[in-house]
């Protein structure tokens, strides 16, 4: 797919499983959203395929329709609308929908049943977004980061419901930036960049191996300046630090009790109290790190 000379997804060849949550994740500008949009219908792909649920999404969009739910980047709401009246339009365009006050209630959507669509916040706008997105009880969901902006509450609700619908048999497709979402979630994770795709597998498959271990280091104050080159003397040759941010630090190497022995060591001649000091598997966003050379997102964020 390009758009005028700017190629935004380059031959990206991926399956989804029946019954299975999977998470397409990248940086800002992948092709993420393009990808989710080709799929559900709204573009053409220039070059390729793509079948859903068996169908063409553009060739048999009407038999398609009815049997996906998809949640926008831009929700797709009127600005006056009030959030309850939007919700039971979608619902009565169904054939046999949810029943729209429990599944409001569910997503914490009762108190703001009545606000107009531009005043709700953010996280109420998602929220609301996703109930339009379930309603017509789908058997299969695309979401486009479905937790983008919301608390750290709404963002569990959310994945629980998103689990129940994969224990319902649904198959659930969503973007994320945020890795522990994909972590959390995600039966199989794609990771693509700059419109190809550079890793597929479940998070373990994803996580597991890599020649080195990773060792974290929280601690209670932010770090002394310098902090992480003197820890990468102390440490040696063969061991990566990186600063994550101003109170944790990453160290890759070999992972053995004389390296934990010399970060503690290092604490102590710092004057740095470590909150916590956990020795890992590589976490996805290591992953990602070591494939993209880049971070996900200015500011990953940890829920
Ligand atoms: N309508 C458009 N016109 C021109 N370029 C576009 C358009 N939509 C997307 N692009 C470009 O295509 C590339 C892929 O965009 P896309 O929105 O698919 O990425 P994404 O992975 O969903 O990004 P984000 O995480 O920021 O939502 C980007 O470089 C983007 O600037």
């Amino acid at each position: 797919m390009t758009y005028g000379d700017k190629t935004a997804v380059d031959g990206l060849t991926l399956s989804v499983a029946e019954g299975s949550i999977t998470a397409v994740l990248g940086p800002n500008g992948a092709g993420k959203t393009t990808t989710l949009e080709t799929c559900e219908g709204y573009r053409r792909p220039q070059q390729g395929t793509v079948r859903v649920l068996g169908l063409d999404p553009i060739a048999d969009r009407k038999q398609l329709l009815p049997r996906i739910g998809v949640m926008l980047q831009g929700q797709g709401a009127w600005s006056g609308v009030r959030a309850m009246e939007m919700l039971k339009h979608i619902a009565r365009l169904h054939a046999h929908p949810l029943d729209v006050d429990s599944l409001a209630e569910r997503l914490g959507l009762g108190e703001c049943g009545r606000t107009p669509y531009r005043r709700l916040s953010g996280g109420q706008q998602q929220r609301l977004g996703l109930a339009m997105a379930l309603v017509g009880r789908p058997e299969l969901v695309f979401v486009d980061e479905p937790t983008a902006g919301m608390d750290p509450q709404g963002r569990r609700t959310t994945w629980e419901l998103l689990r129940e619908l994969r224990a319902d048999g649904v198959t659930v497709v969503l973007t994320t930036h945020y890795l522990e979402e994909a972590e959390e979630l995600a039966d199989q994770v794609h990771i693509i960049d700059r419109g190809r795709m550079i890793a597929s597998g479940s998070p373990l498959e994803l996580t597991r191996g890599g020649a080195t271990a990773t060792v974290r280091l929280v601690v209670t104050k932010p770090f002394p300046p310098g902090a992480r080159e003197s820890l990468r003397a102390a440490l040696g040759e063969d061991t990566e630090v990186t600063l994550l941010d101003e109170r944790s630090m990453r160290v890759t190497g070999k992972a053995d009790p004389t390296t934990l022995a010399k970060v503690s060591r290092w604490c102590e001649e710092n004057d740095v109290l470590p909150e916590s000091l956990t020795l890992g598997r590589r976490s996805l966003e290591d992953v990602f790190l070591d494939l993209t050379g880049g971070l996900l997102t200015e500011g990953v964020e940890h829920v």
